[in-house]
């Protein structure tokens, strides 16, 4: 009996000793090689080899508590705000306090865009998030303000409403529909309008399709074998880049033919481009732009579009305030004209405080990747150069200090109210600012207010779980029937 206890023991002793070399590998491999900067480093711990952080990270992010993952990094080392880890296949430091998340995001000196190669992969290496601090800011002058400039945003408008009014009013003739799933071909058809002009149906159909696969990749272990999203969501690409380099053969032969006067969208002006030195933008160049854009550009809208809607149903005090705002709106609309103006969509303040509100809750980018440049200090802490930084917005969304009773969704927090800089980063901050965020507030707001006035949501399953990857969803795409309310004297008077 004695030596089975014995040979137990051993056994014992041995698997203690070889989770220790495997829970020191990464430990050896990244931060030995620092020397005595190795002490500088922030709290916290690099996970196994290979695989880091990211089943903690996953089973958080696949449970109904996401939060978990960052708490309990606080838990096991305390308030500091930034921790190390290892994550998306390198060693990190995970930053999670505004003051910290501002440095990092404004400061090119010392920063600069770190995507995992995986996610570069995907969006593309001549997309924002794969060239060069140059030709990012080339390119992003030449695309940002056609989409988000006062002058873009008034030619929208109407683009933007009419889609959205025949939208809501095809929805309630269609019975139940998956609302997200409606609502993403929304807004996918309005950046397509944007970049593209438009497209039949049937291509944008099949494109939005793509996209979703693609997005399940993004935030998943880089695994490229059949069966895991990432290698599904490189399937995805491939065919996204034959489609579009299709489009971009055929307007090349159009131009041909007929060149581009007056009217021109984003094509064009891709196609137009010439830096300083001559140098001008080859298909697979513009490709990976459109590729990008035509993502960033419907996903992060239709989902917030989606949470905001729901957010409202299920406030019916925030509903009628918001509703009874919209009415006002349309009350005071001089006779005879013709739906919203910019001037209008700038009145919403409480459509904006929801808006606001959501953006918060559901903060659809939940991190965003650096890389440092040199070694940097943060609040006192060594960031070494080469090490990924993950700006989490997350936890600045949830500070209970900035927004007491955080999870809570409660617009009217915002009365009065204006963040410090760096506490409120829907849209992120510095040299990569989201360049859509106007566009993209107008849209929401564009449809709440006609949602408002005239529609409500039944959703078939309130209680639908929650799903946080790649974007906090609910897990039945919130299914349900878009009901048109009786119509109020307003909608009356509108006409
Ligand atoms: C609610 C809607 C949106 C949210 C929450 C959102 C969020 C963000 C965030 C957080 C970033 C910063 C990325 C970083 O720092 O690395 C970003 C960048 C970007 N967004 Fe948006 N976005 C939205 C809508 C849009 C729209 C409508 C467009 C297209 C017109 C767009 C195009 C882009 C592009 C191209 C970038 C990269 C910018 C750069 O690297 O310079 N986004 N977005």
């Amino acid at each position: 009996m004695g030596w089975e206890f014995m040979l137990v023991g051993c056994l014992l002793g041995f698997l203690v000793i070889v989770k220790w070399v495997l829970r020191s590998v990464n430990c050896w491999c990244y931060e030995r090689v620092l020397g005595d900067k190795r002490y500088d480093l922030p709290p916290g711990d690099l996970g196994w080899p290979f695989i880091g952080n990211m089943w903690s990270f996953l089973r958080a992010f696949k449970s109904s508590n996401p939060e978990s993952f960052t708490s309990s990094l606080v838990h096991r080392f305390g308030q500091t705000g930034l921790y190390k880890v290892h994550m998306f296949g390198n060693p990190s430091i995970i930053v999670t306090t505004a003051d910290a998340c501002r440095k990092v995001l404004t400061d090119d000196e010392c920063f600069k865009p770190g995507w995992p190669s995986a996610t570069i992969n995907l969006i593309g290496k001549n997309s924002f998030v794969g060239i060069s601090d140059e030709d990012h800011k080339w390119l992003r002058k030449l695309t940002a303000a056609p989409v988000n400039g006062h002058e873009a945003l008034s030619m929208y408008l109407k683009y933007i409403e009419d889609n959205v009014i025949a939208g809501l009013e095809k929805w309630a003739d269609m019975g139940e529909i998956e609302f997200l799933t409606e609502l993403r071909k929304l807004t996918f058809r309005i950046i397509m309008y944007i970049f593209l002009s438009s497209e039949s149906e049937q291509v944008m159909e099949a494109l939005e399709r793509e996209y979703t696969t693609l997005n399940y990749g993004v935030r998943a272990m880089a695994i490229n074998l059949p069966g895991f999203a990432y290698y599904n969501a490189l399937k995805a690409r491939k065919r996204l880049v034959a489609v579009l380099q299709d489009i971009v053969t055929e307007r090349r032969e159009r131009r041909k033919k007929d060149p581009p006067t007056a009217k021109k969208d984003m094509m064009d002006a891709l196609m137009d481009a010439k830096d300083e030195n001559g140098k001008i933008l080859t298909d697979e160049e513009i490709i990976d732009v459109l590729v990008m854009y035509l993502n960033a550009g419907h996903e992060s809208s239709g989902h917030t579009t989606m949470w905001a809607t729901l957010f409202l149903q299920k406030h019916p005090d925030v509903f009628k305030k918001a509703k009874a705002e919209q009415e006002e709106i349309v009350r005071n609309r001089p006779p005879g004209q013709k739906g919203l103006t910019l001037k209008e969509v700038r009145q919403m303040e409480y459509l904006s405080n929801v808006i606001d509100e959501t953006l918060r809750v559901i903060t659809f980018s939940l991190t965003v990747f650096r890389e440092a440049k040199k070694d940097v200090n943060v609040c006192g802490y060594t960031i070494p150069k080469g090490w990924k930084v993950l700006v989490w917005f997350r936890t600045v969304h949830y500070d209970p200090i900035t927004y007491p009773d955080p999870k809570k969704f409660d617009p009217s927090r915002w009365d009065g109210f204006t963040p410090k800089a760096g506490h409120f980063l829907p849209f992120g901050g510095g040299s990569r600012l989201c360049p859509g965020n106007d566009l993209a507030k107008l849209e929401i707001s564009i449809f709440l207010h006609h949602f408002l006035l005239n529609y409500e949501l039944e959703q078939r399953n309130p209680a639908s779980p929650v799903m946080y990857l790649p974007h906090t969803r609910p897990k039945d795409n919130c299914l349900g029937k878009i009901r048109r309310v009786s119509q109020h004297n307003v909608q009356k008077e509108e006409n």
